[in-house]
């Protein structure tokens, strides 16, 4: 049986400026870069990105985790780690495919930023800062609501429109910060609009009844984020009847392995998105979105600009 000698440490990375979502400001972006290194040298990274408030273990738990194990670990203690831990489980299983050789070169992953969905800023800096990144290739944007009054919001939508070319598109993320009348508004706005991909997570998770309900009501779809945010929680929607657009934050959701068997078990319609991890815990959410999706929408991939060395 190998032993894979562990190592970790926290990192801290602060953001240039705080992200602004309806959950409220993150200001710094903590979480614990780990590797495995075998008998003959080989290593493997992974990393723990903790985001709790969509539902994940919190840094402390993880950090607790991490130094309550052995200096040297074994493949059955890596897979026994508990779906309370997802991100441990994320971090652990990426390094261990590595150190075995199993993950892709991770530096081969480069979609085209064609194939990545750009982070905007909120408010109404939004308007001023879609063109540079169009301008790199990017051909989808994200911006957030829920946050200003519903009325100011909805004019800078139009005024993106109106802006962003034709073949572009845009997703607009909640954060589960709506009302139930907000989001039917949005909705119907999204559907005269037509230039919207999808509502995400306009409802808070435990409204998942009525998110189902208006899934069948309108055509702009809706896409379930912190709904799914676990596997626990991914497969429940789904036993439940989702059908439209599932947000996966790998990084955040629990075993790589049993991902794979989920992805290969249900044909679902996939967007990877961020869990504003560093290089290394992004790598290995790509490498898994590429065996697994069809990519055939923008990953959620879009946001080193958020950080100073991005
Ligand atoms: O999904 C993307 O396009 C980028 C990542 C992103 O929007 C988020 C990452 C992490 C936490 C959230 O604030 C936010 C989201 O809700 O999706
Ligand atoms: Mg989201």
């Amino acid at each position: 049986m190998t032993n894979y000698k562990f190592k970790f440490h926290p990192y801290q990375r602060p953001f240039k400026h705080p992200l602004s979502t309806s959950h409220g400001q993150w200001t710094v972006r903590e979480g614990i870069i780990l590797s495995l290194n075998d008998e003959i040298g080989n290593i493997g990274w992974g990393e723990i990105a903790p985001i709790p408030w969509f539902g994940s273990e919190t840094l402390e738990q993880a950090l607790n985790f991490c130094e309550q194990l052995p200096q040297e670990i074994t493949t059955e203690e890596i897979f026994a780690i508990p779906a309370e831990l997802p991100c441990c489980q994320f971090g652990f299983e990426s390094a261990w495919e590595l150190v075995m050789g199993k993950g892709l070169s991770t530096k081969d992953f480069e979609p085209s930023k064609q194939h990545y969905s750009y982070l905007l800023p909120s408010y109404d800096a939004a308007k001023q800062s879609w063109e540079a990144p169009w301008n790199q290739g990017y051909r989808s944007f994200k911006w957030k609501i829920g946050i200003a009054p519903i009325e100011d919001e909805v004019k800078i939508v139009q005024e993106l429109v109106e802006a962003i070319p034709a073949s572009g598109q845009l997703r607009l993320d909640a954060n589960g910060g709506l009302t139930k009348q907000e989001a039917e508004q949005w909705l119907m706005v999204c559907d005269t609009i037509g230039a919207v991909e999808f509502i995400e997570q306009p409802l808070p998770p435990e409204q998942f009844d009525v998110m189902l309900e208006m899934s069948h009501n309108y055509s702009t779809a809706i896409a379930l984020d912190e709904s799914v945010a676990t596997l626990d929680q991914l497969e429940q929607c789904y036993q439940r009847g989702w059908r439209g657009i599932f947000v996966i934050k790998a990084a955040i959701a629990g075993s790589r392995k049993r991902l794979r068997q989920f992805c290969d078990t249900y044909p679902i319609d996939t967007v990877f998105s961020s869990a504003l991890e560093t290089n290394i815990g992004q790598q290995a959410v790509l490498q898994l979105a590429a065996e697994i999706s069809d990519l055939k929408r923008a990953v959620g991939f879009g946001v080193n600009h958020w950080f100073n060395e991005g």
